[in-house]
Order: C-alpha cells, then structure tokens, then sequence
C-alpha cells in the first residue's frame, strides 16, 4: 500500500478518544489526529484496498480543507519568490535548532560545566548551543542564495554574504539560551529587509553596517520560533501576524494561529520584579496600582514572567497584557524591531516607554533599550506614567 494511502486514512479513520462532553476544550487540530490513533492493527483490514478515485477525490478534498503549512500559506499570499526560498531556508534552520535545544547532549554539556571544566578545552570544545544556532543559520542563509547580509547578536559586525542577495537578515539565533540546562523554553528572532541597492558602491563595510541598522519601519518580514512544549513559529509579512507548529510527525510548520489579534487589554503584567528597587517611581506606581485592581481594568493583574523573551512575548500576544524589560537590556536590532513589528501587525504596541521601537533610528548593531511590548491599552496606560524607563543597571548577575 503507497504510504500517502496510509496518510489519507489516517486522517479520515474516525478518532478512538472522545472529548469529554464537559470540555470546552478544541477538539485536536486535523492534521494531528493520527498522533491520538493507536498503532495499526489487523482487524482493520478495510485500510488495505486500494483507493480508488472516488477515495482520490476525497484525499484531494481533504487536503484542500486542512490548514496549509507555511510555504503553502506563503504561495496563497502572493509573497515574492525570493523572500519564500529564504523563509524556507530560516523554516528549515529552525528545525534544526529545535532539535538542537531537545538533545540530550546538552544533558552533558550541562553536567560538564556542573562539574567544573571538566570539559574538552580548546578546538574540542563543545560550543555553547547560541554560537551553534548562529551557525546553522548563516549556512541556512547562505544557501539560499538571497541574503546580502547577516547581522546576529553571535557576531561584533555583520556578516557580508553576498552582492546580489536581495536581503538582509538580522537575528538572535538563540535568545534564552541561559535557561537551555533547565528546559525552558528558547527561541530564535530574525527579521528581513531588502538590501539598500542604494548604498551598493559603498565600501563593503560600511555597506553592511548601514544596511543592518535600518529603521524598523522598513522591516518586509519579522519572525521568532519559540522552542518548548510546541514548535511555533510566528510570522508577519506586513498584512497580520500568523503561528505556525511543528508537526514533528511531517516535519512540517501548520497555521494554527492565523490572524492573531492581541487582545486590547489582557490581564498579565510580564516584569522581572526582583528589581523593584531599581525601577523609577512611575513604574512602581503603574504595577502597584494593576496588582491591586485599581487601574483602568477593574481586575487585579497576575504576574508571569519566563525571563525567556520570546516564551513571554508569545504568551502576551495570544493572552494579551504587557511584557517588558524596563532596563537597557534588550537589543533594537535583532529583538525589539522584530517583536515590535510583530506585536503592531497583531493589533499591539512595542515602545521604548516613550517612544514606538520601530521610529528609533538604531545607531549600533547592538544598541540595547528598555523594551515593553503588550496589548494596546495597557501599553497606553503604562506609558502614561511617564517615567517608566529604568535608569538604574548594575548588571544583575542572574
Ligand atoms: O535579567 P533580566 O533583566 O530579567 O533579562 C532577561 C531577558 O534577558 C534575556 O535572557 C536576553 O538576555 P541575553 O541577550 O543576555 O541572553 C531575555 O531572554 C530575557 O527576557
């Protein structure tokens, strides 16, 4: 029997588990109902007669119904050629790192350094997983054949790939990746510019810097993958933002999130709020007045914070509130422009505290700012407290 027979029927066999009758929950996504069969067994003899065309039509039916992967999604856009060949390129980078992040060889890199340096020194060194990450992405996006140049937090300046490549690439391959030895969850950002044909007679140097600090505003696309329980990545081309997951069984990201919509208030607030006594009297004052109830959302706010950017922008973007880093911490290039494009896209804000993250002109790759991102009113309300912007940063050792 072909194996996209057993695919069809896979999908089309009715579900052995029913939901509760109580459940709210949603049922499983389509292409996820062959996780919850049980293994194949002979007495469903009836899967082994060939399909017919009648079973043809219906397998072409049902692949037209179910949610399309993310290069599927992409050709239905209309997005441009080249921009789709270097997505894919990212899309499969990802993989890569996801299943970096998950192996068990940071079991023992972690007990390594437990240890203390018990670890192979010099060129048998084993990188640390942010410099791997970055690697699998520079050849990722060498391979494309699309990028001009790469800007990563892994690297001092820009790389220059190549003169014809229409884009430019800025990323933090691995952000999070201090909690790697713990299993929370990391994530990938990046976002996508067209090269600046403009500055093309510039000396190289000079090209690649100019081009890796362009303003946000001109962003084409901006992503991140969060890595944890889930494999989802989340994208915008500049008409909305859309999550998709990993299907590990197919190998393959599926929208599941099409159009995200911050909710214009949510009822989180995302701070690390050990630093308390660091912070300025206005953002005292805002979080003392949410935790209580006493803003302008009758409900006393909760506290959630992963200190894991990409997990805590996620969780802001689908629950809604406000997730910020109120010192000069995050970087403009490759963290705030990207989640702020994001966060816009899906009906959100991402400010300085005063101003919108993607007006500020970046003057340094690795210019860094404090960073809030949320639910539009709450980012309305935080930033009418004026002074929200920590000025105090002895550089916390945890
Ligand atoms: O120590 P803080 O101020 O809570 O910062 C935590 C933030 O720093 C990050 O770990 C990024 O820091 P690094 O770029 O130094 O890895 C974010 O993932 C997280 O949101």
């Amino acid at each position: 029997m072909p194996l996209s027979s057993f695919s069809f029927l896979r999908h089309h066999l009715p579900l052995p588990l029913q939901l509760p009758p109580t459940s709210n929950r949603q049922p499983p996504h389509p292409r996820l109902f062959h996780l919850l069969l049980p293994p194949f067994t002979p007495r469903r003899t009836f899967v082994c007669q060939p399909l017919t065309a009648a079973t043809d039509d219906m397998a072409a039916a049902a692949a037209a119904a179910s949610p399309p992967t993310l290069l599927e999604h992409m050709g239905q856009a209309g997005t441009a050629a080249d921009l789709t060949v270097l997505v894919a390129h990212i899309q499969s980078a990802c993989k890569r790192i996801a299943a970096l992040v998950a192996s068990p060889g940071n079991a023992e890199l972690s007990r390594a350094k437990a240890r203390g340096g018990a670890m192979a020194a010099g060129r048998d060194a084993p990188k640390p997983l942010d410099e791997l990450s970055n690697d699998i992405i520079l050849s990722a996006l060498q391979s494309s054949g699309k990028v001009a140049a790469l800007a990563s937090e892994e690297n001092d300046l820009p790389i220059w790939i190549s003169d014809g490549g229409p884009y430019v690439v800025v990323t933090d391959p691995l952000d999070g990746s201090r909690n790697i030895e713990v299993s929370i969850p990391t994530g990938t950002i990046f976002g996508i510019y067209n090269r600046l044909v403009e500055v093309d007679h510039l000396p190289l140097e000079e090209r690649a810097q100019l081009n890796s600090l362009q303003s946000g505003t001109r962003l084409v696309a901006a992503g991140y993958v969060l890595y944890s329980s889930a494999t989802i990545l989340c994208i915008s081309f500049g008409a909305g933002t859309h999550a998709f997951t990993l299907d590990w069984s197919t190998g393959e990201f599926i929208l599941t999130h099409p159009s995200i919509q911050i909710p214009p208030r949510g009822q989180i607030y995302s701070v690390n709020d050990a630093r308390y006594f660091d912070w300025p009297e206005g953002l005292r004052k805002y979080i003392d007045t949410i935790r209580q109830g006493k803003g302008q959302h009758p409900k006393k706010y909760s506290a959630r914070y992963v200190c894991s950017l990409v997990a805590d922008f996620h969780r802001t973007l689908i629950y809604g509130g406000v997730a910020m880093n109120p010192r000069d911490h995050l970087r403009l290039v490759y963290e705030a422009n990207p989640l702020s494009f994001l966060a816009e896209q899906a009906g959100g804000r991402g400010s300085d505290g005063k101003n919108r993250i993607l007006t500020i002109q970046p003057v340094k790759l690795h210019q860094r700012l404090p960073l809030f991102l949320g639910s539009m009113d709450d980012m309305l309300e935080l930033e009418s407290y004026g002074d929200v912007q920590q000025k105090v940063n002895p550089g916390y050792e945890v």
